[in-house]
């Protein structure tokens, strides 16, 4: 199989239908690539190919693997990324997505950590709504994420889409395994740390260390070495919230993050709080907003209305010349135009009113901020537009599907070209009967912009009206997910793989020799358990551990033990 790093355009398409555009990164199981699906029909062109290399995985657990990701490929919701399918292609394991051409959370947070700025407390909550709503949509299947971070959870025009559902599941062999062994520890629960299992309330723990993210830009538990950040996880004092925040947003994300799983509420408890309920509402209206195209009208319309004073300009310079027949021509054609632009002025007016109405009616529930728009920094006096989406950017992802119309500014002044424009323009087009439905000009958001909207308002809706103590006793609903039953497989040589690659990462960042120095120390301060947490911070502090390479190391190291246990069960559970 050609490695995917040497295609570039004009190479073979992978799978018959991707075209490889440019590497977005590596993640520990393996390579991210930008395609160009040639086949979509969705209006999705660009999608996303992870690589994972197979390694040692026996064929019985490809098939497994491939089993569960088609059902991941089910799964649909606005804040989850799509899965759209998986194949094997040589020794690798590969998974096509959805796009997300804001990269992820954890770029985003770092982004604002440097600008010195903080997210502001409506931002967040909208996010951490459409987070609660996909985990909601995700536990009622009966499906846990298990390694929600920030780096899971992607940006596209300010839609969160949480990712990698599953795919360590897929990857590890065993749920269990994942959880224990994916990535950072700095989201994982008291319960998975004391090897008590995971739950859904595991999610919800993993979610209130990401609010508390998006709020202070640092983690929830923090320490310079694998062992303190468990240390404070298990035992360290529930976190709080700046002054800045609000006291309920606090309470949310501290009921989140109670150490036992059943003290904390499920994502629909959450989201049926009074405090919640009424930004999900607010929320909701916004997208309304969005959706109806009714941002675009008010650009349009004030567009269509400098038309109009163009034209009076136009007529009051022709009656001063001498008109020559073709001239007159071009005005009798300039008058029809503005007659038609005196009807439209018309509807514009009434247009402008309802649009008035429907923003004070916005602004009344206490959303004065209407312009927080964190992904375009640039537009920072445009307080008209409502902040989750931003139709700009709405039109230049579309690109090719939506035309641009002419700016005022492009108005020629020379009669003959202004007709030209005038005809470009549409106002010849404009029939009388046109103008009673809604013009073409307010089709701004793409098919599938508008369907993702209106999904999520869907899903909104209908949190709204559920009614909680049914819940139980409904027999139509699917039961909450539990914990994984009976011993866990375990894939000891995906685990060595992980380990491996884990060691290899340090090595090239550190040195082999620095690595190895700091690696036997810290295994030193392993080894004398019970030591305190400083020892261990001190000797990661050796390795100016600016970049967390002590804290692998030390993560390394419990991944080691780790596998030496399970190596040992093993042993013990094989027949004699
Ligand atoms: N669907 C996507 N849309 C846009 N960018 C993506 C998408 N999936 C992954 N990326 C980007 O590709 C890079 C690698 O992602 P990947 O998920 O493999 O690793 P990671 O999240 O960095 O680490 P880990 O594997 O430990 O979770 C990241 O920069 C990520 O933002």
């Amino acid at each position: 199989m050609p490695r995917f790093q040497e295609l570039e355009s004009g190479q073979p398409l992978v799978a018959k239908r991707y075209n490889i555009l440019q590497s977005l990164g590596r993640g520990s199981f393996g390579s991210v690539y930008l395609v160009l699906d040639t086949r979509a029909t969705d209006g999705e062109q660009l999608k996303v190919l992870k690589q994972i290399p197979l390694g040692d995985l026996q064929p019985d657990e490809t098939v497994r693997a491939t089993q569960e990701a088609q059902l991941l490929s089910q799964l649909h919701h606005p804040a989850i990324l799509t899965f759209y399918h998986s194949f094997l292609e040589g020794d690798a394991f590969c998974i096509i997505t959805e796009y997300c051409q804001d990269r992820d959370l954890d770029c985003k947070l770092e982004e604002v950590r440097r600008a010195g700025r903080s997210l502001p407390e409506i931002q967040v909550i909208d996010w951490l709504i459409q987070l609660l709503l996909a985990l909601h949509y995700m536990h009622d299947r009966r499906i846990l994420h298990r390694d929600l971070k920030a780096k899971n959870v992607f940006l596209k025009r300010n839609l969160v889409k949480i990712g990698d559902f599953g795919v360590s599941c897929l990857l590890m062999g065993s749920c269990d395994l994942a959880t224990t062994f994916t990535g950072t520890p700095y989201y994982m629960s008291p319960e998975v740390l004391n090897h008590q299992g995971y739950d859904s309330k595991s999610d919800i723990w993993a979610l209130g260390c990401l609010l508390y993210e998006m709020c202070c830009l640092t983690h929830a538990f923090q320490g310079p070495s694998f062992l303190s950040v468990v240390m404070k996880i298990v035992e360290g004092e529930t976190p709080t919230l700046p002054a800045a925040f609000s006291a309920d947003l606090n309470s949310v994300m501290q009921r989140m993050l109670q150490k036992q799983p059943s003290s904390r509420p499920s994502a629909a408890e959450i989201l049926k709080t009074k405090f919640m309920e009424e930004h999900m509402q607010n929320l909701k209206d916004r997208f309304v907003f969005e959706s109806s195209g009714a941002e675009k009208d008010a650009e349009f319309i004030a567009n269509k209305m400098q038309s109009k004073v163009h034209l009076q300009t136009l007529r009051e310079w022709s009656e001063l010349e001498k008109m020559t027949p073709r001239e007159r021509m071009r005005l009798r054609k300039l008058q029809a135009a503005d007659e038609k632009a005196g009807r439209l002025r018309k509807l514009a007016e009434e247009k402008y009113e309802e649009i008035h109405t429907r923003r004070r009616e916005l602004r009344r529930r206490h959303f004065e901020t209407l312009s927080l728009d964190v992904l375009n920094e640039s537009r920072e006096d445009d307080t008209c537009r409502s902040q989750p989406i931003s139709s700009q950017d709405l039109q230049s992802v579309a690109g090719s599907q939506v035309e641009s119309k002419p700016q005022l500014h492009d108005i020629p002044e020379d009669p003959q070209a202004a007709e030209v424009y005038y005809n470009q323009d549409g106002f010849d087009s404009w029939s009388e009967d046109e103008e009673t439905e809604t013009p073409a000009e307010t089709l701004y958001l793409s098919d599938p912009q508008v369907s993702e909207l209106e999904a999520m308002m869907k899903h909104m809706q209908e949190v709204l009206e559920e009614d909680l103590s049914d819940e139980s006793g409904d027999p139509a609903k699917p039961e909450a997910p539990q914990s994984p039953q009976g011993p866990p497989m375990i894939n000891s040589s995906l685990l060595e793989t992980r380990i491996q690659n884990l060691r290899e990462s340090v090595c090239r960042r550190l040195g082999s020799e620095v690595f190895q120095r700091l690696y036997e120390n810290l295994k030193a301060v392993r080894q004398r358990r019970g030591a305190e947490d400083g020892a261990a911070g001190e000797a990661v502090n050796q390795a100016e551990d600016e970049h967390g390479v002590g804290l692998q190391v030390d993560q390394l190291l419990f991944y080691e033990e780790e596998l030496q246990k399970m190596r040992q069960l093993q042993e013990d559970r094989a027949p004699e």
